[in-house]
């Protein structure tokens, strides 16, 4: 998609409403688990064009939702659509939360690009949210965080110092560090080397478990990887068709058995032309 999401969503999860309520998110979602997110009947025609018409979809709660699909086929739109950012050509469409509660300010969004501010420490990079907000920088948690995503020690250094790897986990401990229960996280490690992907793979599938995660990715391995659901879009307009994913708990190994022949699968389901 040609425009950029709201930088404070990006770079924070923060939607713009939220900045101004005093509450932070560990307060708010207290006691509320992960819900279930439904999208229906979207209908979006930027420029003239139908991309989507009828789709629907659903992210089950506290889980990860793989969601392939050729490119433009509207995978960053739903993401959008769900966050509440603008949509060019929009004109149905509903997202709705299984518990009922407005999904305004439950959100983090994690990019490809890890919109690190190259002026920043590592640690301010993670403490960002906070600071956008005007309330006191929780540094212990950051540190905490930091540690999490294997990069305890390197709190001071600025993002040129830091490998891609590197500065995509940066990008996932501030994603946790916001804490939201539901995690939109699109093509996160797509310029990644394999062996580093591989590595966050199973990094996002343990720090993320428990929350509603959509991914969206270009890579089949990765959605038979860390799909707890995994989904295609496709056909003009685009609808969303299920994949049964393979069996076991996610991240899970290369070595699963199966695993070549789902892939074979999945690639067929992806290649196929409406
Ligand atoms: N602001 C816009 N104006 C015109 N067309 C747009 C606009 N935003 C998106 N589109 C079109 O809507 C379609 C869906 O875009 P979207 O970014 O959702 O696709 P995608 O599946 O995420 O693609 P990719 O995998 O390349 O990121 C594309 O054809 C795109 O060109």
């Amino acid at each position: 998609m040609p425009d950029t999401p709201d930088l404070s969503i990006i770079l924070t999860g923060v939607s713009p409403k939220d900045r101004h309520t005093g509450v932070s998110p560990e307060h708010r979602h207290a006691g509320h688990p992960p819900p279930a997110v439904d999208i229906t009947d979207v209908r979006v025609r930027p420029g003239g064009r139908l991309v989507l018409d009828g789709c629907g979809l659903t992210l089950p709660a506290g889980r990860i939702t793989a969601l392939l699909g050729a490119s433009g086929s509207g995978k960053t739109t739903l993401m959008r659509l769900i966050a509440g950012l603008d949509v060019a050509g929009f004109e149905a469409g509903h997202v709705t939360a299984s518990d009922g509660r407005p999904l305004d300010g439950r959100i983090a969004w994690m990019a490809q690009q890890d919109l690190l501010m190259p002026w920043a420490r590592v640690i301010d990079n993670v403490t960002l949210g906070d600071r956008l907000r005007g309330r006191p920088v929780d540094a212990p948690r950051a540190h905490v965080m930091l540690d999490a995503v294997g990069l305890a020690g390197i709190a001071r250094l600025r993002p040129a110092a830091l490998s891609g790897g590197m500065r995509q986990r940066v990008a996932l401990a501030r994603t946790l560090m916001e804490d939201r229960p539901v995690v939109l996280m699109d093509e996160p490690f797509g310029a990644l080397d394999a062996v580093t992907r591989h590595g966050l793979q199973d990094l996002a599938c343990r720090l993320l478990r428990g929350r509603t995660v959509l991914l969206v990715t270009h890579d089949p391995l990765e959605a038979l990887r860390m799909g707890d659901e995994i989904l295609v879009l496709s056909g003009r307009p685009a609808i969303a068709r299920r994949v049964t994913p393979p069996p076991g708990p996610v991240p899970r190994p290369v070595d699963t058995p199966d695993l070549g022949a789902r892939l074979a699968a999945l690639m067929a389901v992806l290649e196929a032309r409406p």
